[in-house]
């Protein structure tokens, strides 16, 4: 494995994890090395979450969320229909359950793209999942990220970055910590931990 990463241990073919979370702070990267992975690899699988957040210029319902109403959100969750669910920086984002369990039991690889609390969720409910933490290469990179991203408010982008600091402090819980200095890089050693490729 690459210098990109750490804590990595050769899994045997046999006992691979199908089911891998990706999570990291806000403005870390993730987004951006998920499309990318996906624009060689259509055939990589991501959930779409339910979120309660406003959609941002560009973003599409069913797309990179399914926008809905704090409503429909409780309707969700009240009925059983998310797999994990949590607030981030004043937000509800839920995973839907259908939609991954039928992927596994056709034995494709799932990839879920949640916050830190959705990984220990997952943890708890599906222990043979993978967890991958993706880290900024340093603090200050990924306030400039955040920032250049241009996509929220500054009380927003304070909020994002106060969870930052808790999600930074639980890198160690999860399996192993890819660093996002070069998308190319990380794409590919996702792939490979998801033994796409
Ligand atoms: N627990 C959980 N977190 C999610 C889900 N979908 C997205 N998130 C996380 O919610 C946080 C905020 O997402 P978003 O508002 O899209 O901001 P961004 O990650 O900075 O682009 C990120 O950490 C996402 O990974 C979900 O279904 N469940
Ligand atoms: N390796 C990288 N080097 C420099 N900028 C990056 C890198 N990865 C992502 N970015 C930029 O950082 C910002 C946040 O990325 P994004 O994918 O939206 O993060 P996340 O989904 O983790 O919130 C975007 O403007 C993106 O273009």
């Amino acid at each position: 494995m690459a210098a990109t990463s750490r804590g990595t241990t050769p899994v045997p073919p046999e006992s691979r994890p199908r089911l891998t979370v990706l999570s990291g702070p806000s403005g870390v990267g993730k987004s951006t090395v998920v499309a990318h992975m996906r624009k060689e690899h259509p055939e990589v699988w991501l959930s779409v979450s339910a979120t309660t957040r406003r959609p941002r210029p560009g973003e599409r319902h069913g797309v990179q969320y399914f926008f809905v109403s704090d409503e429909e959100m409780d309707k969700l969750i009240a009925n059983g229909e998310l797999l994990e669910w949590a607030e981030f920086a004043g937000n509800r984002y839920g995973t839907p359950r259908g939609a991954v369990m039928e992927r596994l039991e056709a034995g494709e690889p799932v990839l879920l793209e949640i916050d830190l609390q959705g990984a220990r969720l997952v943890r708890e409910s599906m222990p043979e999942a993978q967890l991958v933490f993706l880290a900024p290469p340093s603090w200050e990179e990924l306030v400039r990220r955040l920032t250049g991203r241009g996509t929220e408010p500054p009380e927003v982008i304070e909020r994002r970055l106060a969870a930052a600091k808790i999600e930074l402090a639980a890198e160690s819980e999860f399996d192993v910590t890819l660093v996002n200095t070069s998308v190319e890089d990380v794409a590919r050693e996702l792939l490979a931990l998801m033994d796409v490729v």
